[in-house]
């Protein structure tokens, strides 16, 4: 039986969320340039896989995080998803901005958290870990407790499972690069060159251009 992780990984090649540009290289929200990116946001626009996505993450939720009082989402990229997670549940949803709203109500949380509530963070990706840290040390500030964070992606970086262990924050993925690749080297999405460079680049994610 294919695992979870190959499963959605072939999902996401088939409407083609992944993107190699080696000599044009993506800029990532951490500042990274990279020949590598993975568009989860195109799920939202296939129903069935949408929904694949949804039943998944609510999956992980109820077997390991126990009780849960609320589902927040990462802005913007996890606000749909986390939103379809929480209506399913049957669980109050609310969103984090990367940085509070500069006029109205200058939120940084949108929708209500109550101190004591335990809360799960749903991410659409994790590069570095720092958007969703900064979610989880704001929903915190609220008097909440958080319990775990699901992803739909993971690039499984060291430094963001360092930061994700000191901030005590379990991390589950639906899948992860190691996954997408070995998926995408099996049906020819990519070629074996292509890895060469992608294990370059591997080698030192921070300081990688295109040469
Ligand atoms: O782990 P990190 O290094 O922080 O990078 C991952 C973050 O980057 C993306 O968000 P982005 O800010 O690009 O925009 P969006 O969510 O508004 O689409 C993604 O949705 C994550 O939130
Ligand atoms: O780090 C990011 O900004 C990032 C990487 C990626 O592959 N996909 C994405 O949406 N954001």
């Amino acid at each position: 039986m294919k695992t979870l992780e190959k499963l959605f990984a072939e999902k996401l090649l088939k409407i083609k969320a992944i993107k190699l540009q080696p000599a044009n290289p993506f800029t990532w929200a951490s500042g990274w340039k990279s020949p590598f990116y993975c568009d989860n946001r195109k799920t939202l626009s296939y129903p069935s896989l949408r929904n694949f996505v949804k039943i998944e993450i609510a999956r992980v939720i109820l077997e390991r995080f126990g009780q849960v009082d609320a589902i927040a989402g990462v802005a913007t990229g996890a606000i749909p998803q986390g939103a379809l997670v929480a209506d399913l549940l049957n669980l109050p949803f609310v969103y984090v901005r990367s940085t509070p709203k500069e006029h109205g109500l200058e939120n940084l949380i949108e929708g209500e958290l109550r101190p004591g509530m335990r809360v799960v963070v749903i991410e659409d990706l994790v590069s570095t870990g720092g958007s969703s840290l900064k979610a989880v040390e704001a929903i915190r500030r609220d008097g909440c407790d958080v319990i775990g964070m699901v992803a739909a992606f993971t690039y499984g970086f060291a430094v963001a499972d360092k930061a994700f262990k000191e901030a005590k924050v379990p991390l589950v993925t639906l899948t992860n690069y190691e996954s997408v690749l070995e998926v995408s080297l099996k049906t020819g999405y990519i070629q074996e060159s292509d890895v060469e460079i992608l294990d370059e680049w591997r080698k030192s994610p921070a300081d990688w251009d295109a040469k």
